[in-house]
């Protein structure tokens, strides 16, 4: 069973209150496309009212603790967004691994907490310039989600989606050629089925990250493997990612 495409904004650390309005713009809209799954992911202060007011839009979180409560100042628990009304969390992202030394080992002990409390899971991955330029992308990847993703996980092909996102193509406007990103997700694809299955696994949408725009989300999102995208600074307002979604859409149609 092939799922529908997943268009998801990473809003990161940009939002106040005053960002409600593009997500109740994108909900409005992306309620008519019922062949795409949209959801946002904005900073934690924000996933209860974009959860209240965009009710037909998953709403996610960027991070979560390892941990399920405690004296953990500052830290946000899986229980805790799951509560506020988000159904999946991004896990990995490089943002967090390079700018809060996160590892692959804590990377998977958060998945594991955020599994045990209801969530899905969005898991990142990808290479830094040097590591494509000295041809180990996809070895580096691989052992990168080989380490970050779950043993197991009950009903993988729903619960997981795997984000491959070259950080040289994350908000500097380069993305990956198509032939890239095919030949990266059909690796991916390869791990998923050998760890949950031909089924589970096969269902696992590999979405690719990295200066998705509405101008290249035709080709990218048309590319073999790729089960949609993870969109960050064309997710900030509603007329550019609803041009994302869009793409999707069509593509659905064609
Ligand atoms: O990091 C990203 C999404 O998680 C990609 O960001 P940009 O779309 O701004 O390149």
């Amino acid at each position: 069973m092939a799922l529908r495409p997943f268009i998801v904004g990473n809003w990161k650390m940009n939002g106040t209150r005053a960002m409600l309005a593009e997500a109740r713009a994108i909900d409005r809209s992306a309620q008519r496309l019922m062949k795409v799954e949209v959801a946002l992911a904005p900073p934690y202060t924000l996933i209860h009212a974009v959860h209240k007011e965009a009710e037909q839009i998953g709403v996610g979180a960027q991070d979560c603790s390892a941990e399920a409560d405690g004296a953990y100042t500052g830290d946000i628990s899986a229980v805790m967004i799951a509560d506020a009304g988000a159904k999946f969390v991004i896990l990995g992202h490089s943002e967090r691994r390079q700018g809060h030394m996160e590892t692959d080992a804590l990377i998977r002990a958060k998945a594991e907490a955020a599994l045990a409390a209801g969530l899905k899971l969005i898991v990142c991955c990808g290479e830094a310039e040097a590591t494509r330029d000295a041809g180990d992308a996809e070895a580096f990847v691989i052992a990168q989600l080989r380490n970050s993703l779950p043993e197991s996980i009950e009903g993988a092909g729903e619960r997981l989606s795997v984000a491959y996102e070259p950080i040289w193509a994350i908000g500097t406007g380069k993305t990956a050629t198509v032939a890239d990103v095919e030949t990266m997700h059909r690796a991916i694809r390869a791990l998923l089925v050998s760890r949950y299955g031909e089924e589970e696994g096969g269902m696992v949408r590999i979405l690719y990250g990295g200066s998705v725009k509405p101008e290249n989300a035709r080709d990218l999102l048309g590319a073999d493997e790729v089960g949609g995208a993870l969109v960050g600074g064309a997710s900030l307002t509603a007329e550019s990612f609803l041009g994302i979604v869009m793409a999707a859409a069509d593509l659905q149609d064609a």
